[in-house]
């Protein structure tokens, strides 16, 4: 059964495709992460999703409605965290709890609210202003907010940009918390890999507005991954020859589909007295991400724009 199910969802604008041409599906419950550089079209599919911003063509079913036909039923059953803040510094947790309530139509909240912000542990601090809150705390609360009309669906768009790596760390375990707790579906997009490798059961690889790659972190690994055993060596003249490897001064690198399997014929083709020493890269998405498009999602693709606007908000 799906929470989400894409087809053909495109967006344009102008002559650019934002979006081209997705099609995925998404399990009741499962966490599901839409991995991509900056400008790859995650944030639009997301604004798609959530109701935003109509498809320029194709649909999608959000927990059994169409986003064409009834946007309306879908925003009833969905929550959305965006990585821009949605906190208003000036009033209280159980302010911004209550305009929570009335955007998204809950009648009888309270309860509900009390019980999400017990569970968070900020129950304590449900009349302090948001402006005095921690990171962590506002993070908190906007997963309240977001599970206050009990959703089917949480959309979190690049949930820890900006973070520290220890809030970074806490909003991992609260993602899977509330995912086990709460059975809702998650949809994140992230261009951290680690975060995506961490915390989702299946990976959509986005690029360019297109779908380029699907499956589980480890599906995807053994398809596009694969180990790479880096030796150093003491003889750089000497001839070797080993398939599948690239030397450069004195370096071997090869390429392999298991490190631990593959590591003895080499050093023996080789030869050990020929060899300084060895190191093991163990395939990651990261590698996964290389060869798919021949790049990689780098730290300089951290999107500064959305994060310093974060900052300057949340000083105000
Ligand atoms: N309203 C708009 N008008 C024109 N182009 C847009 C608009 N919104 C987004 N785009 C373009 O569509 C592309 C996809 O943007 P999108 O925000 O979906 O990417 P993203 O993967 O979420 O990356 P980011 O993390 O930078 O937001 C980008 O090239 C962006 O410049």
């Amino acid at each position: 059964m799906y929470s989400i199910e894409t087809e053909n969802l495109t967006k344009r604008y102008g002559d650019f495709i934002a979006v081209d041409h997705v099609s995925f599906q998404v399990e009741k419950g499962e966490i599901f992460g839409l991995l991509g550089p900056n400008g790859a079209g995650k944030t639009t599919t997301i604004k798609m999703l959530t109701g935003l911003t109509p498809p320029s063509d194709g649909d999608a079913l959000v927990a059994g409605f169409s986003i064409r036909k009834d946007p309306i039923e879908v925003k009833k059953r969905i929550g959305w965290i965006s990585s821009e803040v949605i906190l208003d510094d000036d009033l209280t947790a159980w302010e911004n709890l209550e305009i929570q309530a009335r955007l998204t139509g809950v009648k009888n909240w309270k309860d509900r609210a009390n019980d999400l912000l017990r569970y968070f542990g900020i129950l304590e601090f449900k009349d302090r202003r948001t402006g005095k809150f921690s990171t962590g705390m506002r993070k908190k609360l906007e997963v309240s907010m977001a599970l206050l009309n009990s959703p089917e669906v949480i959309f979190m768009d690049e949930p820890t940009i900006g973070l520290d790596v220890n809030t970074r760390a806490s909003m991992w375990n609260l993602i899977r918390e509330i995912n086990r707790d709460y059975q809702v579906t998650i949809l994140l997009t992230t261009h951290y890999m680690e975060e995506a490798d961490s915390l989702c059961s299946r990976i959509g690889i986005i690029n360019k507005g297109k779908i380029i790659a699907f499956g589980s972190p480890e599906e995807l690994k053994a398809k596009y991954g694969g180990d790479i055993i880096e030796i150093e060596l003491k003889n750089p003249s000497k001839t070797i020859s080993l398939e599948n490897a690239a030397i450069n001064n004195n370096k071997v690198r090869v390429k392999v589909n298991s490190a631990e399997l593959a590591l003895m014929d080499i050093i023996k083709a080789i030869g050990n007295e020929n060899i300084k020493s060895v190191r093991i890269n163990k395939s990651s998405l990261d590698t996964v991400f290389i060869n798919l498009t021949g790049g990689s999602i780098e730290e300089q693709d951290f999107d500064a724009r959305k994060f310093y606007a974060m900052i300057r908000r949340a000083r105000r």
